[in-house]
């Protein structure tokens, strides 16, 4: 079997035009525009990429972007205030904390500090609790953005074997939550869980989230399973090189010769990660308004 690529830059294309439409009447009816704003902490190579990408989607979709740059040694005290400030500006309707923070820093405590109906990564624990009893929660981007693959792609998930490598609160805890919410028979594997290989053979949904590349083989995909690839990691190009390339958690090779359908890294989850922020920051914004929800953007 030769799988279908699952194209995530396409499918992301679509959910953002879905969101400056709805921006669009915001602005028409109600002369509300959804507001954005990225905080990071220090100067990680990486991070400054995400957030450059950020910055455009959000302007592309006719968004109001709020970028704080904070030097490394910033105080706890500092970034507090700032949080504070935005938690406080009606111009503001998501926040995001750039993670990893520096070691200073605590991400619980940062996540803590952020007003929940602006926690647009779903992160603190009223929307990760909100999620696990069924709640109006905002819903971490990344598995969001899995689900939206996953619903697209299959006809129904009901009553499917669902397998999760990865047990994150930004990823592998919301993704379970969302599988689970979708009535599929939900394993949640991680560093300790014995016959990783095994128990992925299992799966008729295979989500792997755990950064380490290739690590999961064709023969550890039940013929016919969606596989999910979510890890990134930048390594070595094979033929290039001084040049760097991408890979995901899934041996792409292997693996798409096993599976019914598979997403490629790049060009798989990540657009649907920056995707699902948008959505999430348009839904942050109708519900601080009291406006109706745009469909089909939420879990
Ligand atoms: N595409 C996107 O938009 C995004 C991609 N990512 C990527 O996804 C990956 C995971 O991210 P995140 O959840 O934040 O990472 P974390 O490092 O927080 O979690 C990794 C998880 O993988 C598990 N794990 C580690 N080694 C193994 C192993 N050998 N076998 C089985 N499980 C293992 C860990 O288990 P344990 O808990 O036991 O330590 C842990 O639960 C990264 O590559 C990250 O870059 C993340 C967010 C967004
Ligand atoms: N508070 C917080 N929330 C996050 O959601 C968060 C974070 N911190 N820290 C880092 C991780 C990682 N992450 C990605 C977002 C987009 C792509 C993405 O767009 N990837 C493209 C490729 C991008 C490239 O070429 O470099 C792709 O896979 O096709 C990847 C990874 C969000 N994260």
């Amino acid at each position: 079997m030769t799988a279908q690529v699952i194209d995530g830059k396409a499918f992301a294309a679509k959910v953002r035009a879905q969101v400056a439409e709805h921006v669009d009447r915001l602005k028409a009816d109600h002369g509300i525009t959804p507001g954005l704003a990225v905080v990071l902490v220090g100067e990680d190579p990486a991070s400054e990429v995400y957030v450059a990408h950020k910055h455009k989607a959000t302007v592309e979709v006719g968004m109001a972007s709020f970028e704080h740059k904070l030097p490394t040694d910033t105080p706890e005290e500092e970034l507090f205030a700032l949080i504070d400030q935005l938690n406080a500006d009606p111009a503001v309707h998501g926040i995001l904390c750039q993670f990893p923070v520096p070691d200073h820093l605590d991400e619980r405590r940062t996540v803590a500090r952020i007003d929940p109906a602006k926690d647009v990564d779903g992160l603190s624990v009223t929307n990760a609790g909100l999620l696990a009893t069924g709640g109006k929660a905002l819903v971490s981007c990344t598995p969001l953005g899995c689900l939206m693959l996953l619903r697209d792609q299959l006809d129904t998930l009901s009553g499917l074997n669902a397998v999760v490598i990865g047990r994150s609160n930004l990823f592998g805890k919301p993704m379970a939550q969302l599988l689970l919410q979708q009535n599929c028979t939900v394993t949640i594997a991680h560093s300790r869980s014995q016959d990783l290989p095994g128990i992925c053979r299992g799966a008729d949904i295979l989500v792997a989230a755990v950064g380490r590349a290739e690590m999961v083989k064709g023969d550890w995909v039940k013929p016919g399973a969606a596989v999910i690839d979510v890890g990134i990691t930048r390594t070595e190009h094979p033929e290039k090189p001084g040049k760097t390339r991408l890979v995901g958690d899934v041996d792409f090779d292997s693996a798409s010769e096993v599976a019914g359908a598979i997403t490629p890294v790049p060009g798989g989850v990540g657009p649907m990660t920056i995707a699902c922020l948008l959505a999430n920051t348009l839904t942050a914004c109708c519900r601080a308004h009291g406006l109706e929800e745009p469909e089909g953007l939420t879990a």
